[in-house]
Formats: C-alpha cells, structure tokens, sequence
C-alpha cells in the first residue's frame, strides 16, 4: 500500500498564480523520499497540503489509503507528523519536557511511561540538559532539536521533515540524520524529507525534483544525480561523495560511481585488501 499517493495536484495561494501544477507521485510505505528544488519551487506547499492545512484546488491526495478531506483530516493526522524548518509555532508546553509530553498525552502514553521516553528521546537530539527550558528561548537549532524529538517520542507512521535540520551545526545535522535513518530502518516509518542537504538525499532511496511547481524528476539518488547538469541549472549540486566517487572511476582506481561516503570508503577498503 502507498503511504502516500498525490494525484494532479494542483495549488494557488492568490487563487490567480499557481505555486503547484498538476503534482503526481507515490510514496510506498516505508520508504525514505526527498523532495529537492530551487527556492520557491513548491516542496513546503506539499507538505502543508499533505497535512492538511490548506486543501487543494485541483487533485486529490490519499494517506495510508484514505482519502485526505475535511471528514478525515483530523484522524489521519494522528499518522502523520511533521516537523517544520522554523518550529516556533509548533510549540506549545511551557517547557522542553512538557512539550515532548503533550504529543505522548495525545498519543495516549501512559503517564508512567512518559518520563522515560521523554528522557530518552532528549538525549538522542542532544537536549538532555534543557529538559526545563522554555522552547521559545532555545537557539534556532536547540528548537529544531526538540521538535525532532517530539516526533521521536510518538513515531507516527508517516513523518515529514521540512527543512527541519536547516539551522544544525554539521555534526548536529549528521547526528539528526542517523536518528531518521533509525526510523526509517528499524521501526519501517515512511519518511518524507524536503531538504537542501545533498548527502542526505545520497542517503535516501526516492528523490522527486520539483521546479516551478512541477515534478520534473523522479527516481533513485543515483538515477537523479545522473542528471547532473539539469540539477545545476536548478542550483542543485551532486554530493560530495559522487564528486569523489567519479574522479576515482575517472583515474581508473575504481570502477563504479557510487554517491555516499560510506560507499566510497568501502570501495576503497575493499582494493587495499586486494593489494
Ligand atoms: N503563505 C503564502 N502566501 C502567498 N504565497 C506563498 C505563501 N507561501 C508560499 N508562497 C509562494 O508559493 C511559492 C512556493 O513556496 P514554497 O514555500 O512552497 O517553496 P519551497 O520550495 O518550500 O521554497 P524554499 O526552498 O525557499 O523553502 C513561492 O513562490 C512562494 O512565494
């Protein structure tokens, strides 16, 4: 079954100028996708219409099967997360633990369960230390940290993440990643990530590329990537890895692309112990 199916999608916030035109795709269950493109493409528009908070002009959008209206937006919403680039409106407990606690309480977690989950959803985002802050006076990241852990803490079967790890420091972000690839591996959530990171989407197994408004292109990391000059032309760049990956193949050290760093130092590892 799709997670999420989106048939001719269309979308205006003036009712004159159309920001979506006609969007198609099919996320299977359990799938890691990326949404890619330029500034103003349409990625964040998706995601406000997959949960629901505006509807359409045209199309039709089905989560877990259902069809996503007026009557079952409120259930459905129940199996989709989401975590947005700028969490401040997203918060609304007066402190770090409070706020992981009121998805569980509205997930129905026993309270004597919380407190455990909340400790440890904390630690894995790095927050452990601001269990009683107040989320509004948290850095941009520190925010970003703690509405990933709210997600954490309840699982729902479909998550977006829009641009959620936008305002990380590097290591923040590579640590962020691991969580959701943890998700995605161990507990079978669909993922659904609209990012500018790259790697991340090097990580994933579907990529869609929006521009203006319309899918342009869809497939696998590397099935994208291959389309190295249509991405530049939509300021979109390869990973770094793949860059690494194609000198190599090009001196003739190795023989096939690949574009994560895991690959590469495989690869690598691999011909040292064939010497
Ligand atoms: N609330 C709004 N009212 C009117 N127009 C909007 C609104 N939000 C977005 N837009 C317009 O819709 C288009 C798509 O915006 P959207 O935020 O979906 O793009 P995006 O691909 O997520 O961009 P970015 O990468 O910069 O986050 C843009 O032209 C934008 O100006």
């Amino acid at each position: 079954m799709d997670a999420i199916k989106v048939s001719g999608l269309s979308f205006s916030y003036d009712g004159k100028k159309e920001v979506l035109s006609n969007v198609s795709f099919s996320i299977p269950k359990g799938c890691y996708t990326t949404i890619i493109g330029h500034n103003g493409s349409g990625k964040s528009t998706i995601a406000k219409l997959l949960i629901g908070l505006m509807s359409p002009k045209q199309g039709s959008i089905e989560i877990l099967g259902q069809s996503l209206n007026e009557d079952s937006v409120y259930e459905l919403r129940d199996h989709v997360g989401i975590v947005f680039q700028n969490p401040d409106n997203q918060f609304i407990g007066s402190t770090v633990a409070d706020d992981i606690a009121f998805g569980l309480e509205n997930h129905c977690v026993p309270q004597e369960q919380m407190q455990e989950i909340i400790e440890d959803v904390a630690e894995r985002v790095g927050m452990l230390d601001f269990l009683n802050s107040e989320p509004t006076k948290l850095s941009g990241g520190q925010k970003q940290r703690v509405a990933i852990a709210g997600i954490l803490a309840i699982e729902p079967e479909i998550i977006i993440f829009d641009e959620s790890t936008s305002m990380l420091d590097p290591q923040g972000k590579a640590s962020i990643n691991e969580q959701i690839q943890k998700l995605h591996s161990e507990k079978d959530r669909t993922i659904l990530s609209i990012t500018h990171d790259m790697e991340e989407v090097a990580q994933s197994e579907y990529v869609i590329v929006l521009k203006d408004g319309k899918v342009v292109l869809t497939g696998s990391p590397m099935e994208i990537f291959a389309h190295e000059k249509e991405l530049a032309s939509m300021m979109l760049d390869i990973p770094f890895a793949l860059k690494v990956s194609k000198e190599l193949v090009k001196e003739k050290i190795t023989d096939q692309e690949v574009c994560t760093l895991e690959e590469v130092v495989n690869q690598l590892c691999q011909l040292r112990s064939t010497i």
